[in-house]
């Protein structure tokens, strides 16, 4: 079966859309995720959010230093997390967590439940119910090109170098906090966040976005090529080859 196209080669707007994109602390993945699910009429996936909501869950509960606790806390925990690009919201039971994940108290712990391995599988199962849920979707993080959404129609890497991504963290965070602890939020975290899941590097098939050089209107125009360009290859394998690698 062929898929009919737009004269453009891109899918008409009935179709289903998954949209992955991994990398690094500060390269612009949740604003420019944000603004490119806007823009296609999709909904918007923070999974960072999630790690964020799970980390203020278990200190809150007093488990962080217990392994098996921060488990038994994911599995029992009430989440409601908004996936409107317009709106946030993050509620944990009857707290609106919303501000609360934000703060440099969380980023100092988040990574104690992103690198439990048990964790991850479970938000990794209630991330892949959440995009099947919705016809079109931009879903981030560090691991949905690879491990969430490693069929999505189409996977990037959106990158920065070190500098621009501490850069723009300083300004995100207003000049308020000390360079060492800024090079901690930013490259200290993603070494221990990179134990567990490679968002550095693209692998096969994923396209790679560097914003060291664009501003967040350039490197959303980029990412929006590179979406159309990657739907297109799928496009065109699926009409020259339909039935796919089956003999
Ligand atoms: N290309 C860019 N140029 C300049 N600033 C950017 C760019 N992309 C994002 N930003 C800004 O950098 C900060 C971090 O971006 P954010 O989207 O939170 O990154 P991430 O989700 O990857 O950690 C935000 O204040 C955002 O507005
Ligand atoms: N799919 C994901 C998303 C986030 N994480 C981890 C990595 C980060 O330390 C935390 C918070 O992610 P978030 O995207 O909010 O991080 P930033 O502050 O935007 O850099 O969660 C992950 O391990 N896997």
């Amino acid at each position: 079966m062929t898929e009919t196209t737009t004269p453009t080669g891109l899918q008409p707007p009935s179709q289903r859309l998954v949209v992955a994109v991994d990398g690094p602390s500060g390269s612009g993945k949740s604003s420019v995720s944000r603004a490119i699910a806007r823009r296609l009429g999709a909904a918007y996936l923070d999974t960072g959010a999630m790690y964020r909501a799970v980390a203020w869950h278990c200190r809150h509960q007093g488990v962080l230093d217990d392994p098996d606790a921060v488990v038994a806390a994911v599995q029992d925990m009430d989440l409601v997390l908004s996936v409107d690009p317009d709106h946030e919201r993050v509620v944990v039971g009857t707290d609106d967590i919303t501000e609360a994940i934000r703060e440099p108290g969380i980023s100092a712990v988040v990574s104690v439940v992103a690198t439990n391995r048990a964790v991850r599988e479970l938000l990794v199962a209630r991330q892949r119910a959440e995009i099947d849920a919705h016809r079109k979707i931009v879903a981030e993080g560090r691991d949905i090109t690879t491990v969430v959404a490693p069929d999505a129609d189409a996977r990037i890497l959106l990158t920065a170098s070190a500098e621009a991504r501490t850069a723009r963290r300083a300004a995100q965070l207003g000049g308020a906090v000390e360079a060492k602890d800024l090079a901690e939020q930013v490259s200290g975290r993603d070494a221990k966040d990179s134990t567990v899941v490679d968002f550095m590097t693209p692998s096969d098939g994923v396209g790679l976005v560097d914003s060291t050089e664009l501003d967040v209107e350039a490197t959303i125009e980029a990412m929006l090529a590179e979406i159309t360009r990657q739907q297109s290859n799928r496009t065109t394998k699926q009409t020259t080859n339909p039935e796919g690698d089956r003999a």
